[in-house]
């Protein structure tokens, strides 16, 4: 199931991302406000215990996160998202998932994974800015759950109707979150109208290799 985020600062901001002429820097501050402002409807369904609270005045009772949160950057792009979200969830852990997509046959190419030993029992919220033929996502998301993650979500900027498709069809027990469901994918696999190359933009890599 996709959740496309229609907040109007969210619809703002992204609208001023997708702009050529957007500089690095502003670029990557840009994609930090965009995950905060959609942190809270990504967690909204987080599962909380009712515990025991005490105030400076009596014992009352309150609620805390039932389950540890991680966060998984899909690397590179990802960690563009995820300052936003842990500026929200601090006590959150970081796991790093690095794929690279082939340019020739757009299929997602593993090089790096690093997680917490046990996925078992915690949130995990996957963080990829781009959803495009959706082959990142799914493989993300396999790995994981091949770890033992059971409950996942999905959170990019900027998805395709082509890589939700995919997705739900893959993983359909991952709800998606997006900010803005796009047109169709091109013949070389970018978003349309999409934002470019969302790596490239974030890191200043375009045209260096
Ligand atoms: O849905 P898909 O067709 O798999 O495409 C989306 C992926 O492509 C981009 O990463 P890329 O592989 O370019 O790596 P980068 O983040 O290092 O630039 C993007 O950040 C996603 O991870
Ligand atoms: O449009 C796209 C597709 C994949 N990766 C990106 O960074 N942008
Ligand atoms: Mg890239």
């Amino acid at each position: 199931m996709i959740h496309v985020l229609d907040h109007p600062l969210i619809t703002d901001e992204l609208t001023r991302l997708r702009d050529p002429i957007c500089p690095t820097p502003e670029f990557r501050q840009r994609v930090r406000r965009i995950a905060s402002l959609m942190v809270p409807a990504v967690t909204a369904n987080l599962q909380s215990t009712v515990v025991p609270c005490t105030t400076p005045l009596e014992i009352t009772s309150g609620k805390t996160l039932t389950h540890s949160v991680v966060l998984v950057p899909i690397l590179r792009a990802g960690l563009g998202f995820l300052d936003g979200f842990l500026d929200l969830i601090p006590n959150a852990a970081v796991a790093h998932i690095g794929l690279a997509r082939n340019e020739e046959t757009l299929k997602p190419e593993p090089y790096y994974i690093k997680h917490p030993p046990s996925l078992a029992d915690s949130e995990i919220i996957v963080l990829d800015p781009m959803l495009a033929t959706g082959g990142s996502a799914v493989e993300g998301v396999r790995r994981l759950q091949a770890a033992g993650a059971t409950r996942i979500r999905f959170a990019c900027l900027v998805a395709a109707p082509e890589g939700v498709a995919t997705f739900e069809s893959e993983c359909p027990d991952v709800p998606i979150f997006a900010a803005s469901l796009d047109r169709c994918l091109d013949s070389r696999g970018y978003i349309l109208p999409g934002l470019g190359d969302a790596g490239d933009r974030l890191f200043g890599t375009a045209g260096t290799c």
